[in-house]
């Protein structure tokens, strides 16, 4: 299968760097276009892809076309290469905001289009991706674009109502968990824990107990409870984090990004 990615940033180096390790085609089968010959000369010499100075040249080249650009370059992007798109190419989607719906009227023509929500964790395998397919993509083309997405972690096809949702919940949300294994590591650091090792206690906390949610099906307040002994330490941070509003600062955040994203 010949891949094809128009924008080659960060999402678009995860996903290849997923794709890549899980074999589901070779490097150069993989063909990318990028704003600057500096991106393309990166993405070549650290995925060994093919690169194309023009996006109509992926277009031309692919079987799946990624656009994999900001949402505010989706419309002169797909302008560009809209004439070069065969009938049977199927293009997926990745930006938050532009629906379905925009895209036909964009593309001006009717082509299998899935609309998708990658998250970074796809760079080592463990992204989870939400996917919206439209009334033209056949269940060979779903099977064909879950393949690529589930070969950077998880993938789900979940109603376009919910896209919204997904880019608060795990598109956007890695950039939270960061936040938080940053403040652990530096309260590690402020009770004297080397940073590296603070880092590595941290981020591993966290990845342990998203194991714990995911493994054991338990809902996540029987597994706080677990953690929390009477009269222990653990309850006294949860007692300062609710005061702190922890919980309300993280919903509201998040009812930030899910508003952003119905703008974009
Ligand atoms: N970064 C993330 O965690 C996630 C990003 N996304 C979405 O993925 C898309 C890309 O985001 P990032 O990779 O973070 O952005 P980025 O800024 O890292 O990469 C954008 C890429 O597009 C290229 N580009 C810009 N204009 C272009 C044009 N006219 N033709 C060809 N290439 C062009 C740039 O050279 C760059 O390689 C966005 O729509 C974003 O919302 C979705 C989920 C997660
Ligand atoms: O921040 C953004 O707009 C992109 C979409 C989801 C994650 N990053």
């Amino acid at each position: 299968m010949k891949l094809g990615f128009i924008g080659c940033g960060n999402m678009a180096s995860a996903m290849i760097s997923g794709i890549l390790k899980n074999g589901i085609c070779a490097p150069q089968e993989i063909t990318v276009s990028a704003k600057t010959q500096a991106t393309l000369d990166k993405a070549k010499a650290e995925y060994g892809v093919s690169t194309a100075t023009a996006n109509a040249e992926v277009v031309k080249v692919a079987d799946v076309v990624v656009l994999a650009v900001k949402p505010q370059f989706y419309a002169e992007v797909i302008a560009e290469i809209k004439d070069a798109v065969k009938p049977a190419q199927m293009i997926i989607t990745i930006a938050p905001g532009k629906t379905l719906a925009w895209l036909a009227e964009q593309f001006g023509q009717k082509l299998p289009i899935v609309r998708t929500m990658p998250n970074t964790p796809a760079m080592v395998g463990e992204g989870i991706t939400a996917a919206c397919p439209n009334e033209t993509v056949t269940d060979e083309n779903l099977k064909c674009a879950l393949k690529i997405l589930e070969s950077c972690g998880k993938a789900e096809v979940i109603p376009e109502r919910l896209m919204d949702a997904v880019v608060a919940v795990s598109g956007s949300s890695p950039a939270y968990v960061f936040l938080f294994i940053e403040a652990m590591a530096d309260a590690a650091v402020a009770d004297g824990m080397p940073r590296r090792q603070a880092y590595t206690f941290a981020a591993q906390a966290v990845l342990g107990s998203a194991k714990m949610v995911l493994e054991t099906g338990k809902h996540p307040g029987e597994l706080k409870d677990m953690v929390c002994s009477p009269a222990g330490t653990t309850i006294e941070a949860v007692r300062v984090l609710e005061e702190k509003g922890f919980r309300a600062s993280v919903m509201d955040a998040m009812k930030a990004c899910s508003d952003k994203a119905k703008s974009v």
